[in-house]
């Protein structure tokens, strides 16, 4: 295989960043954007303001549109959309779908493997995951929170391809910490019990981590929902590795901490959020195996009801 070509679907406070980093270390790149997007990056350029440094680039774009009028396959998709626009997405991204393209989602939650495996194939969608801590302003700049940044990637079935090692040589070298995981599954699950409590801690309580463990009672609820995601990815088969879920422990009962989960700010700006795929997906999952989540599930009552007044508008 020549040079990797990599379209990044979702140039958003994660795929932009990532998309940025690759470019910056010379991948061949490509963002497919929608207008507003492409408009943006063509006045301000691509913008990232990091603790690992800025970049300000000027990045090859293409639309749906031209990519559905000159259908090109990539080699490796990453994708970076919120879940709700998934299923507008696929169908954007489809003419960059051949044979030989993988797809890397950097989405969190898990129901978004189901749904592209039912449009391109069990074959063409890795298992992937992120941790970034990152927004995007008004004027399409990319702003990294913490200094946190890493893709971990595998296929699902374990196996070590030569397509995933050389998705791995083409992401490796690129200012990011990037990880071939031998159970990527596992990763993600690993990630969703933390995100699923941050997300439901932070938006449940309305509060960064440091301010919920401030209030009364603070401190007990927030651990009680950790509590919860872990039993539900233990009874799905994917049981908390100890030293994970300390260190989780510790993150979200942190005093004076500011963190938050990206749901928790979506929710703070009036933007749609992605409880199904974050919380209302762990719930059923839980359900299915007889596992109640009763904090979980207030958490994500009270996201479902900002969710429906928002879209009424
Ligand atoms: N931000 C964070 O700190 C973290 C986020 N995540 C996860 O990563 C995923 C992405 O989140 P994030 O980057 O924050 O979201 P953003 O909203 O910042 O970015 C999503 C981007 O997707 C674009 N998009 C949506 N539909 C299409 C389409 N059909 N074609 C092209 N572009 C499209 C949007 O473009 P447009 O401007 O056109 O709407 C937007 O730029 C989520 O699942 C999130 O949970 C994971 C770890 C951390
Ligand atoms: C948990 C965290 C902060 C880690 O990247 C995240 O994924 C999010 O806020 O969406």
């Amino acid at each position: 295989m020549g040079a990797m070509r990599i379209l990044v679907v979702g140039a958003g406070a994660v795929g932009g960043y990532f998309g940025a980093r690759l470019m910056a270390a010379g991948r061949d790149v490509t963002l497919l954007v929608r207008e507003g997007r492409a408009a943006q990056i063509r006045e301000h350029g691509l913008q990232v303001i990091s603790p690992f440094g800025d970049l300000h680039l000027q990045p090859k774009l293409v639309t749906a549109a031209e990519l559905r009028a000159n259908p090109t396959p990539y080699d490796l998709i990453l994708l970076s959309t919120k879940a709700y626009s998934l299923e507008a997405a696929m169908e954007d991204f489809a003419p960059a779908v051949g044979a030989q393209t993988s797809i890397l989602p950097l989405l969190n939650g898990m129901r978004h493997l189901e749904a592209m495996e039912a449009r391109f194939g069990a074959h063409a969608v890795l298992g992937g995951s992120t941790r970034i801590v990152s927004d995007m302003d008004a004027e399409g700049r990319i702003h990294q929170l913490e200094p946190l940044h890493d893709v971990v990637f595998g296929e699902r079935d374990k196996s070590v391809t030569p397509r995933i090692q050389a998705i791995a040589a083409a992401l490796h070298g690129a200012n990011f910490d990037d990880k071939l995981a031998p159970d990527v599954l596992a990763f993600m699950w690993q990630k969703w019990v933390f995100l699923a409590a941050l997300g439901g801690i932070t938006c449940l309580m309305r509060g960064s981590i440091g301010e919920v463990a401030a209030a009364p009672g603070g401190l007990e609820t927030a651990a009680a929902i950790l509590d919860e995601t872990d039993a539900i990815a233990t009874a799905n088969g994917y049981p908390t590795p100890q030293a994970f879920l300390e260190n989780t422990r510790s993150r979200v009962l942190k005093k004076d901490s500011p963190l938050t989960a990206s749901m928790y700010r979506d929710l703070e700006r009036g933007a749609a959020v992605e409880a199904d795929q974050i919380l209302g997906d762990l719930i059923r999952r839980g359900k299915e195996k007889g596992v109640a989540a009763p904090l979980v599930t207030a958490a994500y009552a009270q996201l479902s009801v900002y969710s429906a007044r928002r879209s009424k508008g």
